[in-house]
């Protein structure tokens, strides 16, 4: 794909980040606000789906709870984030309004991500709310996302709210151009990438963390966002919400900002699911034999080529599987709690029921709950 194609996309995904919103930590900025739902009105009117994901709850909440800095406890980060939910999803709705059109507030966490049955519902419930022409409006469910289920960033979410709803562009506005090739609030030497593969590994040394205290994630969580969304075949744009009529401009396949090629073959919709699961239980680090069996893909992971088991994880967990030197080269659901997978680790299967006293699945992993990274 290239950018001239992004005219012909039909559903997009648009996340605004909270660095962008606030108005400097301010509260909401509204006539921000309006420009874009502007923007996003006007592709409705071309028939374009648009799902948005917006940051800003906290933000708006330290403001109306006249808080000077970011909340360090859980407890008041969620307190402000409930207070300031309120405000975003209010001023979305009286904009879209304006435009004649609907809005739905949607709240996820990871957990429900992560659960197979859940996904599935959220997906029908977006899916649907688009066949009603409504604009879904998501955000983290702050209030009840603890530490261990919290995305804590909205790229993230954006890029499995991509994959959901199988959007064809994801659009990451930030208080940014793009990515450059080092932090430019530090380095003021720094240049904008224009285009990028997603797999080009330059990627994981130019993109940092976030310094403005209100956004969350940096260019680094926009990078793996890119690489998410990608395994639906989605195209991702890192652009500033600042230039004028940058939605549209974007659309119509102006150079704005960096565009992450999706240039990786995507995965069916069970392993995207897979991929995007971001809280893993533990690890088994391979022999190299079963390294290049994995590498050469559709293949399930026996535990004949298991050297070593790390972690505490129960059967169904999410685990990496890591060559010898370390490096994640798979991700899979495991078929054995971590005391018996320690247990067979090197056995053929024939030797499960002596070990263990039980023999349940011969592969340690099968191919179908195991996706490559
Ligand atoms: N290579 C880079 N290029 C651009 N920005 C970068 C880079 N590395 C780190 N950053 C930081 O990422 C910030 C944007 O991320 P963040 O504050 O999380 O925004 P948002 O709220 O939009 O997600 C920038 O303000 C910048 O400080
Ligand atoms: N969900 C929270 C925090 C999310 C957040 O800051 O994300 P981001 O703007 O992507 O760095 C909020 O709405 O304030």
């Amino acid at each position: 794909m290239s950018r001239s194609d992004f005219s012909k996309a039909k559903r997009v995904v648009v996340k605004i980040g909270s660095s962008l919103l606030t108005d400097g930590g301010r509260g909401l900025n509204k006539p921000a606000i309006a420009g874009w739902v502007e923007q996003m009105a006007a592709l409705r009117k071309h028939d374009v789906d648009v799902v948005l994901v917006s940051s800003g709850s906290v933000a708006e909440g330290m403001s109306r709870l006249k808080l000077k800095t970011r909340p360090k406890t859980l407890h008041e980060l969620q307190a402000a984030a409930s207070v300031g939910q309120m405000g975003l999803v209010r001023r979305f709705e009286d904009e879209f309004q304006t435009h004649g059109l609907l809005a739905a507030q949607v709240l996820l966490t990871h957990d429900d991500l992560s659960d197979r049955q859940r996904y599935l519902n959220a997906r029908s419930t977006l899916l649907t709310l688009l066949d009603f022409g409504v604009v879904p409006v998501i955000n983290e469910n702050d209030a009840v996302a603890t530490e261990e289920i919290r995305f804590g960033d909205n790229d993230t979410l954006g890029a499995l709210v991509a994959n959901l709803v199988e959007a064809d562009l994801l659009l990451l506005l930030t208080d940014q151009l793009g990515l450059f090739d080092a932090n430019p609030s530090l380095n003021p030497a720094a240049q904008l990438i224009s285009e990028i593969s997603v797999n080009e590994s330059l990627l994981d040394e130019v993109a940092g963390g976030s310094i403005s205290g209100l956004g969350r994630g940096g260019m680094f969580t926009k990078v793996r966002a890119a690489r998410l969304a990608a395994r639906s075949g989605a195209a991702t744009v890192i652009v500033s919400g600042k230039l004028e009529q940058v939605v549209n401009r974007v659309f119509a396949g102006e150079a704005l900002g960096t565009y992450m090629i999706p240039n990786i073959a995507p995965l069916a919709a069970r392993k995207q699911w897979l991929a995007g699961q971001l809280q893993l239980k533990g690890s088994v680090t391979l022999d190299d034999g079963a390294v290049k069996i994995l590498k050469a893909a559709g293949k399930s992971l026996l535990a004949v080529g298991v050297k070593t088991v790390s972690g505490s994880f129960q059967r169904g967990d999410l685990v990496s599987c890591l060559d010898a030197h370390g490096q994640e080269i798979a991700r899979g659901l495991i078929n054995y709690g971590a005391d018996d997978a320690a247990k067979i680790a090197g056995k053929p299967s024939s030797e499960f029921e002596a070990l263990l006293g039980y023999a349940d699945d011969d592969e340690l992993i099968h191919r179908d709950n195991l996706v490559l990274v």
